[in-house]
């Protein structure tokens, strides 16, 4: 492999922005580390495309500081081996997509072959057609393609699957699993919490511009460690919505859902109180529950 760089391949250490009033950022530190997918995770305005722009030198930070590949993003040889899909990814709409394929390959030294691209990304038969006749989930998939045509070793990924229907994004996913077969490294955003469960090693949750979980998926879920019980009981789930180490008991026809961090207590008391109770079973529940409870409690700042 050529040139390889110092890990970690893009960092940010105690970075904050400030855009006037608004706090975008505050004192973030986060690492993509060659071999990883590392999804950032947040609400809307929780910052991901703030620190992704820092990653890539789109914007400096007020303090702290960014890395990519052990140097500075706005670094020439930082930014080489580096595809990039941003959120607004304007293209010429009179250009084909083999026009633009053409020319974003023609920067790099090594392409992948204009047949790989179309495999990876999806665009069968789309090659002749003009970029802005096309629909915004082809164009999301001409845009992936343009961002993986150079073979980067680091691909950022901003919410990269928004606008797509699920085939389509299941088929973005397949991509990127191969390009990540193939020793690229990933960071992505996304609002799609399966998204990360799909492909992620690591995630960030962002929350008001601030870290409020990092770790590996299970670590993240273990930081609220919740379980979902699912049983056919005629108890009210308002009373057992009250009982101890219950976040929630909602009803679903005959079915009881209860979402608590004692299963083990929760589980007893149920059986104890309706001996009839039938079809338990416990899972542990998603990171979707995960990621609402750590962000639950954490606001956008806004300046004064
Ligand atoms: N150019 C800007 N000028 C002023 N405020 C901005 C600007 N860009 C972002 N912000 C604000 O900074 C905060 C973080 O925005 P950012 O776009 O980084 O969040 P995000 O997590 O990417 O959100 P989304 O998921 O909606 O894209 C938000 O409150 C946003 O309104």
């Amino acid at each position: 492999m050529e040139h390889r760089c110092e890990i970690p391949l893009a960092s940010l250490s105690g970075a904050s922005k400030r855009y006037g009033g608004t706090l975008a950022l505050e004192e973030v530190d986060l690492e993509l580390r060659a071999g990883q997918v590392l999804a950032l995770l947040g609400t809307n305005g929780a910052g991901k495309t703030t620190a992704v722009s820092l990653l890539l030198g789109l914007l400096e930070p007020d303090a702290g500081q960014a890395r990519l590949c052990g140097r500075s993003p706005r670094d020439l040889a930082a930014r080489q081996g580096v595809g990039v899909m941003l959120q607004s990814g304007a293209l010429a709409p009179t250009l084909a997509v083999s026009e633009h394929l053409d020319l974003v390959r023609s920067y790099y030294p090594d392409p992948l072959h204009v047949s790989e691209c179309v495999a990876i990304a999806g665009l069968d038969g789309l090659l002749a057609r003009r970029y802005g006749t096309l629909s915004g989930g082809q164009q999301r998939r001409v845009q992936f393609a343009l961002a993986i045509c150079g073979r980067p070793r680091v691909l950022f990924l901003d919410e990269p699957t928004t606008g797509l229907d699920i085939e389509a994004r299941q088929g973005l996913w397949r991509g990127l699993r191969a390009l990540v077969a193939g020793g690229t490294s990933v960071l992505l955003t996304t609002h799609y919490l399966e998204e990360a469960e799909a492909l992620a090693d690591r995630v960030v949750v962002l929350a008001g511009g601030r870290v409020v979980a990092e770790g590996s998926l299970d670590a993240v879920r273990a930081r609220v460690d919740q379980r979902r019980i699912r049983c056919v009981t005629a108890l009210d789930a308002a009373e057992v919505a009250r009982w101890p180490g219950v976040r929630a008991a909602n009803r679903d026809g005959g079915r009881l859902e209860v979402v608590t961090g004692t299963a083990e207590d929760v589980v007893r008391r149920l059986l104890a109180a309706d001996p009839a109770l039938s079809s338990l079973d416990v899972s542990r529940a998603g990171l979707a529950e995960a990621f609402l409870e750590i962000t639950r409690d954490a606001p956008m700042q806004e300046a004064a």
